[in-house]
């Protein structure tokens, strides 16, 4: 099953430069607390007297700041910082190099890189074990942290944390749109008005604009006549939201009453606190089946599973309402495709949404087929995106702010900010 959801993030304390709030201010979720478990790790940076005092030294690997120059400054500040050339990031030369010891005793990783994964590929055994003991903090940007061993890390005593919250808002908003095109067919009303050119342009002389266009014409008032009778409103739909961290709290406060109108349910492996439920008026489900039987929308916001095992299959897909509809906002690893093609297929689920793909960037072709299909009975059921959900200026901002203050606080004897491995640390007491 999936992992906890984030440790939140203490509500007085806005995501550094993350979103523009002030003329705007997003709604608030309410299960942002500060977490007991929350802890200090303990210093672990040579402060030797005898001689002048060293600058903890910050490993910074991917992209330059871009957004944050301030926070940069006092960063550069407080660290030394080495940024490895592009070569030395290859996974190859990065192992020879932390073998060699080429970086010193360095404190902190820092990866405020825009991307799935890291750019040396899987931060397992082969890569944690070569790292100094001094290492203390890993902060990187992205929600997910799947292709990182997080336990690994605390059993070394490096904290991770990541940027989830930085991303939350633009994820949950990228959600909204996709939950509408389930209920709307936006594939299909976009697909009717355009394919029949593009279609054109591939097969070029093959066909007359005369003729293109009457197609064209034909496929315009055909979809414009019959997307209605297979088209509803989200209002007093169910929408149910499989993991209830922040992303898929503020998808509920979206969605939900005083919004969208949709009637929020949610199974996740903790449940939320009344005081959240009654904010968002969400009811829990004790099971990921009875969520499915529930639901007229199932919206995927999980981390992904730590076996790599899918939650989506054809056993879990059993459990839905005919004519589902589907949306994965989280991970393609999570799902079964195939056994989600066959579901859309014989109608088991009704439309999807998916910008989350298992093996990106390939999309599974029998999805791509039900997402352009224009002669099927509902052509374009499948919305496809390409891992965009995140992708926003702001977002962007708010990974490097975050990732710098939680070294920031981490370095200096404080708190992390959004670690998300605490609970493999040995307890304190
Ligand atoms: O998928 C995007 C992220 O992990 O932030």
């Amino acid at each position: 099953m999936a992992e906890p959801t984030n440790t939140p993030y203490p509500p007085s304390t806005p995501v550094p430069g993350s979103t523009p709030r002030s003329t705007s201010p997003a709604p608030p979720i309410p299960s942002l607390t500060p977490n007991a478990t929350m802890t200090t790790i303990p210093l672990r940076v040579s402060l030797d007297a005898s001689s002048a005092p060293k600058r903890p030294i910050v490993l910074h690997i991917g992209d330059p700041i871009k957004y944050n120059p301030a926070t940069y400054a006092e960063f550069i500040q407080a660290f030394e910082v080495i940024r490895p050339p592009t070569a030395e990031r290859e996974r190859a030369e990065f192992i020879r190099a932390l073998k060699e010891h080429r970086w010193g005793d360095f404190n902190a990783i820092f990866r405020p890189f825009w991307g799935t994964g890291g750019e040396m590929g899987r931060w397992d055994a082969e890569l944690i074990d070569l790292l100094p003991n001094s290492v203390q903090v890993f902060a990187s940007a992205g929600a997910g942290f799947d292709w990182a061993d997080t336990k690994l890390l605390a059993e070394k005593g490096i904290v991770y944390c990541n940027s989830g919250l930085a991303a939350a808002e633009a994820v949950a908003d990228f959600a909204v749109a996709m939950v509408i095109s389930t209920f709307r067919h936006l594939p299909w009303c976009m697909n009717a008005a355009v394919l029949p050119f593009l279609s054109a342009t591939a097969s070029s002389s093959s066909s007359s604009s005369a003729e293109t266009d009457a197609v064209a014409r034909q496929i315009f008032q055909a979809c414009h006549a019959q997307a209605t009778a297979a088209s509803h409103n989200p209002r007093n739909h169910v929408l149910g939201l499989l993991g209830f961290g922040n992303i898929g709290q503020q998808i509920a406060a979206k969605l939900g009453h005083g919004a969208f109108g949709m009637k929020i349910a949610y199974y996740d492996v903790i449940r939320k606190p009344a005081r959240v439920e009654t904010e968002l008026d969400a009811v829990f489900y004790d099971s990921l089946e009875a969520l499915f039987a529930a639901s007229d929308c199932v919206v995927l916001c999980t981390p992904a599973s730590t076996d790599g095992k899918p939650l989506i299959t054809a056993a879990s897909l059993a459990a839905m309402r005919p004519g589902t509809r589907f949306v994965n906002i989280a991970r393609g690893s999570l799902v079964d495709e195939a056994a989600l093609a066959n579901a859309l297929e014989s109608g088991l689920v009704g439309s999807a949404a998916l910008d989350v793909h298992a093996e990106e960037p390939r999309v599974h072709p029998r999805l791509v087929k039900l997402a352009v299909g224009l002669d099927t009975p509902t052509p374009g059921r499948v919305m496809l995106t390409c891992h965009n959900a995140g992708g926003t200026v702001e977002t962007h901002i708010g990974f490097e702010e975050l990732s710098m203050r939680n070294i920031l606080a981490v370095l200096q004897g404080k708190l992390a900010i959004t670690p998300v491995n605490l609970h493999y640390f040995p307890s304190e007491s």
